[in-house]
Protein backbone atom coordinates (compact mmCIF):
# COMPACT_ATOMS: atom_id res chain seq x y z
CA UNK A 1 0.00 0.00 0.00
CA UNK A 2 2.80 2.88 1.16
CA UNK A 3 6.17 1.54 -0.58
CA UNK A 4 9.58 3.49 -0.24
CA UNK A 5 11.99 2.62 -2.09
CA UNK A 6 15.72 4.08 -2.33
CA UNK A 7 13.93 7.49 -1.22
CA UNK A 8 15.64 10.31 -0.79
CA UNK A 9 14.71 13.93 -0.03
CA UNK A 10 17.83 17.00 -0.62
CA UNK A 11 17.08 20.18 0.23
CA UNK A 12 17.61 23.36 -1.65
CA UNK A 13 20.59 23.85 0.95
CA UNK A 14 22.46 20.69 -0.11
CA UNK A 15 20.78 19.55 3.14
CA UNK A 16 19.27 15.34 3.49
CA UNK A 17 15.87 15.38 4.88
CA UNK A 18 15.73 11.86 3.80
CA UNK A 19 18.58 9.40 2.43
CA UNK A 20 17.92 5.99 1.10
CA UNK A 21 14.98 5.21 2.54
CA UNK A 22 12.93 1.79 1.88
CA UNK A 23 9.78 0.12 3.27
CA UNK A 24 6.94 -1.35 2.56
CA UNK A 25 3.43 -1.18 4.81
CA UNK A 26 1.12 -3.49 3.29
CA UNK A 27 -2.84 -2.07 3.48
CA UNK A 28 -4.68 -1.69 7.15
CA UNK A 29 -1.35 -1.75 8.57
CA UNK A 30 -0.72 0.96 11.79
CA UNK A 31 3.06 1.79 11.80
CA UNK A 32 4.92 3.90 14.01
CA UNK A 33 7.74 5.94 12.91
CA UNK A 34 9.78 7.86 15.65
CA UNK A 35 13.08 9.00 15.94
CA UNK A 36 14.52 12.36 17.50
CA UNK A 37 13.84 15.66 16.15
CA UNK A 38 15.25 16.36 12.89
CA UNK A 39 15.40 12.68 12.16
CA UNK A 40 13.40 13.33 9.04
CA UNK A 41 9.62 11.91 10.46
CA UNK A 42 7.56 14.79 9.22
CA UNK A 43 9.87 15.19 5.55
CA UNK A 44 8.54 11.07 4.93
CA UNK A 45 4.89 11.75 5.86
CA UNK A 46 5.02 14.64 3.58
CA UNK A 47 5.91 12.81 0.46
CA UNK A 48 2.82 10.26 0.83
CA UNK A 49 0.43 12.83 -0.26
CA UNK A 50 2.73 14.55 -2.64
CA UNK A 51 3.23 17.63 -0.36
CA UNK A 52 6.71 17.34 -1.78
CA UNK A 53 8.29 15.50 -3.62
CA UNK A 54 11.88 12.84 -3.47
CA UNK A 55 14.97 14.04 -4.98
CA UNK A 56 15.48 10.11 -5.69
CA UNK A 57 13.64 6.87 -5.64
CA UNK A 58 9.94 6.02 -6.06
CA UNK A 59 7.19 5.90 -3.67
CA UNK A 60 4.34 3.97 -4.53
CA UNK A 61 0.85 4.60 -3.12
CA UNK A 62 -1.71 1.69 -3.55
CA UNK A 63 1.06 0.74 -6.49
CA UNK A 64 0.83 3.88 -7.94
CA UNK A 65 4.33 5.81 -8.43
CA UNK A 66 3.92 8.85 -7.41
CA UNK A 67 6.72 10.60 -9.82
CA UNK A 68 4.91 9.33 -12.48
CA UNK A 69 1.49 10.61 -11.51
CA UNK A 70 0.28 13.54 -13.31
CA UNK A 71 -0.41 16.61 -11.05
CA UNK A 72 -4.42 16.66 -12.02
CA UNK A 73 -4.16 13.13 -9.69
CA UNK A 74 -3.26 14.93 -6.69
CA UNK A 75 -6.19 15.73 -5.65
CA UNK A 76 -7.86 12.33 -6.14
CA UNK A 77 -4.91 10.83 -4.10
CA UNK A 78 -5.14 13.49 -1.24
CA UNK A 79 -8.81 12.47 -1.09
CA UNK A 80 -7.65 8.76 0.09
CA UNK A 81 -5.80 10.55 2.71
CA UNK A 82 -6.28 12.39 6.13
CA UNK A 83 -3.69 14.04 7.54
CA UNK A 84 -3.12 15.51 10.71
CA UNK A 85 -0.43 17.84 10.49
CA UNK A 86 0.77 20.65 12.75
CA UNK A 87 0.53 23.19 9.74
CA UNK A 88 -3.13 21.86 9.27
CA UNK A 89 -4.64 24.45 11.24
CA UNK A 90 -8.36 25.16 12.08
CA UNK A 91 -10.42 28.15 11.39
CA UNK A 92 -11.03 29.10 15.12
CA UNK A 93 -13.72 31.38 14.55
CA UNK A 94 -15.48 29.29 12.43
CA UNK A 95 -17.95 26.33 14.28
CA UNK A 96 -16.43 23.01 14.74
CA UNK A 97 -18.93 21.49 12.43
CA UNK A 98 -18.25 24.09 9.26
CA UNK A 99 -13.99 23.22 10.45
CA UNK A 100 -14.90 19.53 10.00
CA UNK A 101 -17.03 19.81 6.84
CA UNK A 102 -14.25 22.10 4.76
CA UNK A 103 -12.64 19.11 3.04
CA UNK A 104 -16.01 17.74 1.82
CA UNK A 105 -17.34 20.69 0.74
CA UNK A 106 -13.99 21.42 -1.39
CA UNK A 107 -14.74 18.20 -2.80
CA UNK A 108 -18.07 19.26 -3.60
CA UNK A 109 -20.13 16.95 -2.11
CA UNK A 110 -24.61 17.83 -1.45
CA UNK A 111 -24.86 19.31 2.05
CA UNK A 112 -27.08 16.31 2.77
CA UNK A 113 -23.89 13.70 2.82
CA UNK A 114 -21.78 16.45 4.14
CA UNK A 115 -24.27 16.47 7.65
CA UNK A 116 -24.37 12.60 7.74
CA UNK A 117 -20.86 12.11 7.29
CA UNK A 118 -19.51 15.24 9.50
CA UNK A 119 -22.21 14.19 12.44
CA UNK A 120 -20.39 10.60 12.27
CA UNK A 121 -16.82 11.62 12.25
CA UNK A 122 -17.71 13.55 15.08
CA UNK A 123 -20.00 11.25 16.58
CA UNK A 124 -16.12 8.66 16.49
CA UNK A 125 -14.21 11.27 17.97
CA UNK A 126 -16.77 12.04 20.86
CA UNK A 127 -17.36 15.56 20.06
CA UNK A 128 -20.89 15.29 18.23
CA UNK A 129 -22.59 17.29 21.01
CA UNK A 130 -19.88 20.39 20.51
CA UNK A 131 -20.42 20.75 16.81
CA UNK A 132 -22.26 24.54 17.18
CA UNK A 133 -19.23 25.50 19.39
CA UNK A 134 -16.42 28.19 18.11
CA UNK A 135 -12.72 26.06 17.80
CA UNK A 136 -11.64 28.93 19.82
CA UNK A 137 -14.33 28.18 22.19
CA UNK A 138 -12.34 24.26 22.52
CA UNK A 139 -9.48 23.21 24.87
CA UNK A 140 -6.55 22.13 23.29
CA UNK A 141 -7.07 18.13 23.55
CA UNK A 142 -10.73 18.97 21.62
CA UNK A 143 -9.35 20.87 19.11
CA UNK A 144 -6.91 18.01 18.57
CA UNK A 145 -9.97 15.62 18.12
CA UNK A 146 -11.49 17.89 15.80
CA UNK A 147 -8.46 17.66 13.62
CA UNK A 148 -8.90 14.30 13.32
CA UNK A 149 -12.46 14.48 12.53
CA UNK A 150 -11.37 16.82 9.35
CA UNK A 151 -8.72 14.52 8.84
CA UNK A 152 -11.75 11.40 8.62
CA UNK A 153 -14.75 13.29 6.94
CA UNK A 154 -13.67 11.89 3.69
CA UNK A 155 -12.91 8.13 4.50
CA UNK A 156 -9.61 8.05 3.60
CA UNK A 157 -7.88 4.73 3.19
CA UNK A 158 -4.87 5.94 4.86
CA UNK A 159 -4.36 8.19 7.92
CA UNK A 160 -1.15 10.04 8.63
CA UNK A 161 -0.64 11.83 11.81
CA UNK A 162 2.44 13.78 13.12
CA UNK A 163 3.01 14.65 16.34
CA UNK A 164 -0.64 14.57 16.82
CA UNK A 165 -0.45 14.52 20.71
CA UNK A 166 2.29 17.39 20.59
CA UNK A 167 1.34 19.84 23.92
CA UNK A 168 -1.43 17.46 25.09
CA UNK A 169 -1.27 15.71 28.38
CA UNK A 170 -0.47 12.02 29.14
CA UNK A 171 -4.24 11.02 29.21
CA UNK A 172 -5.48 12.74 26.35
CA UNK A 173 -2.45 11.74 24.21
CA UNK A 174 -3.12 7.91 25.24
CA UNK A 175 -7.12 8.33 24.13
CA UNK A 176 -5.55 9.93 20.63
CA UNK A 177 -3.87 6.91 20.22
CA UNK A 178 -6.56 5.16 20.97
CA UNK A 179 -8.78 6.11 18.39
CA UNK A 180 -6.02 5.77 15.79
CA UNK A 181 -6.04 2.17 17.01
CA UNK A 182 -9.78 2.00 16.37
CA UNK A 183 -9.70 3.31 12.99
CA UNK A 184 -6.74 1.07 12.30
CA UNK A 185 -9.21 -2.08 13.39
CA UNK A 186 -12.06 -0.79 10.87
CA UNK A 187 -8.76 -1.06 8.25
CA UNK A 188 -7.73 2.22 7.75
CA UNK A 189 -3.90 2.01 6.99
CA UNK A 190 -2.68 4.48 9.93
CA UNK A 191 1.00 5.91 9.69
CA UNK A 192 2.10 8.42 12.96
CA UNK A 193 5.38 10.03 13.60
CA UNK A 194 5.84 10.44 17.07
CA UNK A 195 9.00 11.12 19.62
CA UNK A 196 6.80 10.01 22.35
CA UNK A 197 8.47 6.98 23.21
CA UNK A 198 6.61 6.26 27.01
CA UNK A 199 3.20 5.95 25.19
CA UNK A 200 4.64 4.24 22.03
CA UNK A 201 6.00 1.75 24.26
CA UNK A 202 2.51 0.47 25.36
CA UNK A 203 1.10 -0.41 22.02
CA UNK A 204 1.86 -3.52 19.93
CA UNK A 205 2.58 -1.92 16.91
CA UNK A 206 5.82 -1.88 14.51
CA UNK A 207 8.47 0.74 14.44
CA UNK A 208 10.08 2.26 11.97
CA UNK A 209 13.25 3.77 13.72
CA UNK A 210 15.28 7.08 11.76
CA UNK A 211 17.93 8.43 12.34
CA UNK A 212 19.50 11.76 10.60
CA UNK A 213 17.04 10.79 7.82
CA UNK A 214 18.01 7.22 7.51
CA UNK A 215 16.09 4.06 8.29
CA UNK A 216 18.14 3.34 11.83
CA UNK A 217 16.02 -0.14 12.59
CA UNK A 218 12.69 -1.60 11.68
CA UNK A 219 11.16 -2.82 15.21
CA UNK A 220 8.60 -5.59 14.80
CA UNK A 221 5.81 -5.28 17.25
CA UNK A 222 6.19 -7.18 20.38
N1 LIG B 1 12.64 22.91 3.75
C1 LIG B 1 13.77 22.51 4.33
N2 LIG B 1 14.97 22.99 3.95
C2 LIG B 1 16.11 22.58 4.53
N3 LIG B 1 16.18 21.64 5.49
C3 LIG B 1 15.01 21.11 5.92
C4 LIG B 1 13.75 21.51 5.38
N4 LIG B 1 12.77 20.81 6.00
C5 LIG B 1 13.39 20.01 6.89
N5 LIG B 1 14.74 20.20 6.86
C6 LIG B 1 15.75 19.49 7.66
O1 LIG B 1 15.61 18.11 7.40
C7 LIG B 1 15.78 17.36 8.61
C8 LIG B 1 14.56 16.51 8.87
O2 LIG B 1 13.49 17.35 9.24
P1 LIG B 1 12.07 16.79 9.67
O3 LIG B 1 11.19 17.98 9.92
O4 LIG B 1 11.62 15.80 8.68
O5 LIG B 1 12.41 16.05 11.05
P2 LIG B 1 11.43 15.46 12.15
O6 LIG B 1 11.97 14.13 12.51
O7 LIG B 1 10.02 15.54 11.68
O8 LIG B 1 11.63 16.47 13.36
P3 LIG B 1 10.62 16.93 14.53
O9 LIG B 1 10.43 15.73 15.40
O10 LIG B 1 11.38 18.03 15.21
O11 LIG B 1 9.36 17.40 13.85
C9 LIG B 1 16.08 18.37 9.69
O12 LIG B 1 17.49 18.45 9.84
C10 LIG B 1 15.52 19.66 9.14
O13 LIG B 1 16.22 20.78 9.64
Amino acid sequence: MIEFDGVSRRFSNGHFGLQDVSFHIPEGRMVFITGHSGSGKSTLLRLIPALDHPTSGTVRIGGHDLQKMPRHQYPKLRRQIGVVFQDHHLLPDRRVFDNVALPMQVAGFEPRDIRRRVEAALDKVGLHARQRARVDELSGGEQQRVNIARALVNRPKILLADEPTGNLDPELSREIFNQFADFHAIGVTVLIASHDLHLLKTFAVPRIVLNQGRIAQIEEAF
